[in-house]
Parts: C-alpha cells; structure tokens; sequence
C-alpha cells in the first residue's frame, strides 16, 4: 500500500473502531465501504431508530401483529433481583446438591434440554461457548456437582436413538422448553420420551421441569402431572430474544454457567447502544453498516467467522436472530418487500479451507464479520517465536488484508476472551442491530408469520397420509405406481405427495415394499 493510502486507513481505523476500555471489547467498521456522507443521509432513519428503541424499552406495543410488547431489553436489567431469578437459583443449587433426585434417589448427573429454535438455540451456543466441546467427571463444573448438557431439537428418530444410547434414565433430568408449549417437534421428543420412562417403570414427572407461557398446552401438563418444575416464560419476550430470560438461565445454573455475568455483559451493551450519537453507538453503526452494504435491501450476505472454536455455534444463532427477524414479506404499511438479510459462517482458520475461496476471489455478495478472541486458553509453542495463537491471529489479519486488497468488506470485533460477559455483550449487540436495521427497513422484527404455513402444509401431508393409509387398508392389498394408487385412493391429484409418502412407507412399514421400474422410469408399490 502507498504510505498515503496507508495513512488513511490508520485514520479510518481510529475514527471508526468503537471501544469499550473497561470490558476491552471493541468493533472496527473501517473495513466497510461507507462514506461520512451516506452515513449523514441515514440521519433521518437514525432518530426514528432512536425513538422506536426509547418505546420499545419504556414498554409500548411493538409487535403490533401480535399486539404484544417487546421487553427482553428491559427484563433482564430487573430479572436478577427478581423472585423467578432466585427460585432458579433454589432449583438448580437443590439439583446440584442432591437434595432434588429423581425417583430412585440417585443424584441427577445430565439434563436434556428439549426445545428447537429459540427455545434451544441460545442454550447451544452458550454451553459450547462456555463448557467447551468435551464434557467429562474431570471438568471443574462435573466435579461441583454440575450437570451435563444434552439437547433434543429435532423430531429425528436418530437423534432422540443417539441420545438414549447415552442417557441413564435414572439420573437424567429433562427440561422441556417451549414458549408456546405447543410446538410438535418438542412434543413429539417429550411424548417419546415418557414412553421411554414408562417402558422402563420409572416416572417421568419425577425428572422434569418445564418453561413456558403460563396456561399453555405443556403448562397444564406439566402441572396436571405434577412435574419437579414449571418456570413461567414472559409472552412479551420471543424466542430468539429469550436467552438473557429464564430460557437461558435454567439450564446455565444448572451446567456451572455464571448467568448473572452473562446479564452484566448483555446490559453493558445495551447501556452502550443506547448512546445517542449513532456514530458511537455500536448498534446503530453496526445496522448502518448492513443498511449500506446491502443497498436497505439485504443484497449483501452477512458471513459470521469467529476466530474461536468455541463460538462456533454463534453463526447458527445469529441464523435464527436475523434471518426470523429481518425476512419478512410486508413492511409495516403493508406493502410487499420481501425483506431479509441472509447469515452464514462457521470458525475462522478452519474456514479458510472451505469457503473463503469464494469470498476472496468469487461473488462479492458479502460482508464478513471477524470475531478475535484475544486471549490464548494456551500457550502451545510451534517454533522459537511462534506459538498457536499467533498463528491463529496471523491467519485473521492474513485473511482480512487479503480480503481488503480484493475490495471486499469487513466488521472486526475483538474481545478479550470468551467468558459469560463477553457472551452477553455479543447477544445484545446483535439483538440492538437487529431491532435497529427493522426501523430502518420499516418492518415488525418480532413476529414470524412465514414459519405459521409450513406448520400447515404439514398438517395437510399427514392428514393426506392417513387418509390413503385408510383407503389402502379397506382396499386391502394393492399393486401399483403412485399415480394408480393415488388414483384408487381418491385423491389423484396428489400422486406426487403419495408417492412421497409411499416411499417412506416402503422403507418402514413391513406392509408396504416397492421395486423400482426402469421403463417407466418410477417406483411400483405394493401395499398388502
Ligand atoms: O418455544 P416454542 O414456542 O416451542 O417455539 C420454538 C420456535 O418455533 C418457531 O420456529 C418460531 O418461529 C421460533 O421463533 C421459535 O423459537
């Protein structure tokens, strides 16, 4: 570079890197594309960001669908002193102690958390960020007594096997998640999972405990069978805001997770994005950041690569965070925009051998989003003057000049460790920039309307399969392809989906088989 040319962006570096000295987490736009002048013209978008965060904190309806308020900004500045906060507590110290057992009395030693999305999703991301990949009787939270952490977030067969294999019944607890307490796939892990214990005579109340919404489906329930717990989740927090609530907290406190740490970090940030000056707002450059490199129109992929093994799951997070918030069809006046912004990523170093091929020399679609951890867990020699974290940190900067020399663009976030309040500063941060970038685009962050017709047209493929199953079985054996059984089932129209369902069948049901017809290039069923 020409010493000039070096000189400014040493100057675009100190004017817009954002530090916060006491935590020494910092972020630095320099890397973006953007001009003094493009970011005066988002004035306007600024002072309604502003003024739609100042209601959404002093609690006025900003989910207007839902007709609900928006208030995991406020509650988690209250919830440490609140009586949910110290009856989690209760719980997780009686469970860790001994003095909760499950029905045998032996002391609990895992927990399964049962939930998908934001009732999962959070949890993940700070269990590996915080525990680590590898959990064992050495670790300092096994040997205090702590839990270990499984998840069930799927309705997989495979995956509800895996864990069975592993899982003791007697001294598991699960924790069924569900804000709605209706969503299948965790009724179906928890209707599996009760069969589980029935078949071995072990009671299934006696080792759980639920979140959800006061009066929901799995509320009664639980309280009907009178579970070991039920911790009320607010309606007014949503599922991927919900990781600084109770959704976050139960299964923290009972895996050695500092959650009151992890509330200190999320409400820094949030004291530190509610600076009025944009320009040293973090969440409000950050939203000006995707505003400008996606053109307000999401045309730019936000890729997420925390140099970090343990943040790893921090790209699935930010998945669920922006793309359920900020992909909508209508804006706020009803107008049809098709809005979004789309997420990827992994962890950097390992990333460099898989797809950063494309970000340096392929599609410039993106932004990158660096995440330095400063601090080495280890100090693992190489040579005489190199180490593993150097590496680690020559391998970023290497990437990132790279990058820039390509014209590409890059955030870079540094934080001096991964520790509870770093997490909670990453969380707010995202969750400000997210509730932002919405006031800037003029859309409802909050609601999910696009998930509800997936739900349905599933609804309709097992109705459609029981009702063929029952045609098929009064017809009592049958031959034939999917458009001739479909035909005999009464519902000819739908061959494609019969077939689907046929070739399912095939493969679990012993009544049903099917051999493949090269001629006619199709599968022939024969139903018995
Ligand atoms: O917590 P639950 O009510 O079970 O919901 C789990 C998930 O369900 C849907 O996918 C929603 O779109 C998510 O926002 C939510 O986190």
């Amino acid at each position: 570079m020409r010493p000039e040319k070096m000189n400014n962006w040493i100057e675009r570096n100190i004017e817009y890197t954002l530090v916060d000295a006491e935590s020494q987490f910092s972020i630095d736009f320099a890397g973006m594309k953007f001009s003094p002048a493009e970011l005066d013209a988002l004035q306007p978008k600024f002072e309604r960001a502003a003024r739609e965060m100042g209601r959404i904190e002093a609690g006025e309806i900003k989910n207007p669908d839902e007709k609900r308020k928006v208030t995991h900004f406020s509650d988690r500045k209250v919830y440490p002193q609140s009586e949910l906060f110290a009856s989690v507590e209760a719980f997780a110290e009686q469970v860790r102690s001994g003095k909760i057992t499950g029905e045998t009395g032996r002391k609990f030693e895992a927990v399964v958390v049962n939930g998908i999305g934001g009732s999962a999703l959070g949890p993940q991301l700070m269990q590996f960020a915080i525990n680590g990949p590898y959990w064992n009787e050495k670790t300092d939270a096994a040997r205090n007594g702590y839990l270990k952490l499984y998840f069930l977030d799927n309705t997989d067969s495979a995956e509800f096997a895996d864990l069975s294999e592993v899982m003791d019944p007697e001294t598991t607890l699960h924790l069924v998640i569900s804000k709605s307490g209706g969503t299948q796939e965790t009724k179906n892990n928890m209707i599996a999972m009760e069969e589980l214990y029935a078949a071995r005579k072990l009671s299934f109340p006696k080792h759980a405990a639920a979140i959800t919404m006061k009066g929901s489906e799995l509320d009664r329930h639980a309280r009907g069978s009178n579970w070991l717990a039920v911790f009320e989740m607010a309606e007014s927090i949503g599922g991927r805001t919900s990781e600084t609530s109770i959704v976050g907290h139960v299964p923290a406190a009972l895996t050695g997770v500092k959650f009151g740490r992890f509330l200190e970090g999320a409400c820094r940030m949030d004291e530190w994005t509610r600076t009025a000056d944009p320009r040293k707002n973090p969440a409000m450059m950050l939203a000006a950041m995707w505003y400008i490199a996606g053109e307000g129109k999401g045309n730019r992929n936000m890729v997420i690569v925390p140099y970090s093994d343990r943040l790893i799951l921090l790209s699935r997070y930010m998945q669920q965070l922006v793309m359920e918030s900020l992909g909508k069809e209508l804006d706020l006046d009803g107008r049809v925009v098709h809005q979004g912004l789309n997420v990827f990523g992994n962890k950097g170093g390992t990333d460099a051998h898989a797809f950063i091929q494309q970000l340096n020399d392929g599609r410039d679609d993106f932004f990158a989003t660096f995440i330095e951890v400063l601090k080495d867990a280890e100090k693992l020699p190489i040579t005489d003057s190199t180490d593993m974290g150097t590496y680690l940190h020559g391998f970023l900067e290497g990437l990132s000049a790279a990058l820039r020399g390509k014209g590409r663009q890059i955030i870079t976030i540094r934080v001096p460790q991964v520790s509870e309040l770093e997490l909670g500063m990453l969380i707010a941060l995202y969750e400000r920039a997210v509730a932002i970038y919405a006031e800037f685009i003029n859309i409802n962050a909050f609601h999910q309307p696009g998930v509800q017709s997936y739900k349905l047209a599933a609804k309709g493929v097992l109705a459609l399969r029981e009702k063929v199953m029952a045609k098929l079985a009064e017809l009592g054996g049958i031959t034939g392809t999917a458009i001739e059984i479909a035909e005999k089932a009464g519902c000819p129209d739908d061959a494609v989906e019969v077939g689907a369902l046929l070739d399912k069948a095939a493969v679990n049901c012993p009544a049903v088989s099917r051999k493949f017809c090269e001629k006619s290039n199709q599968w022939v069923y024969t139903v018995k």
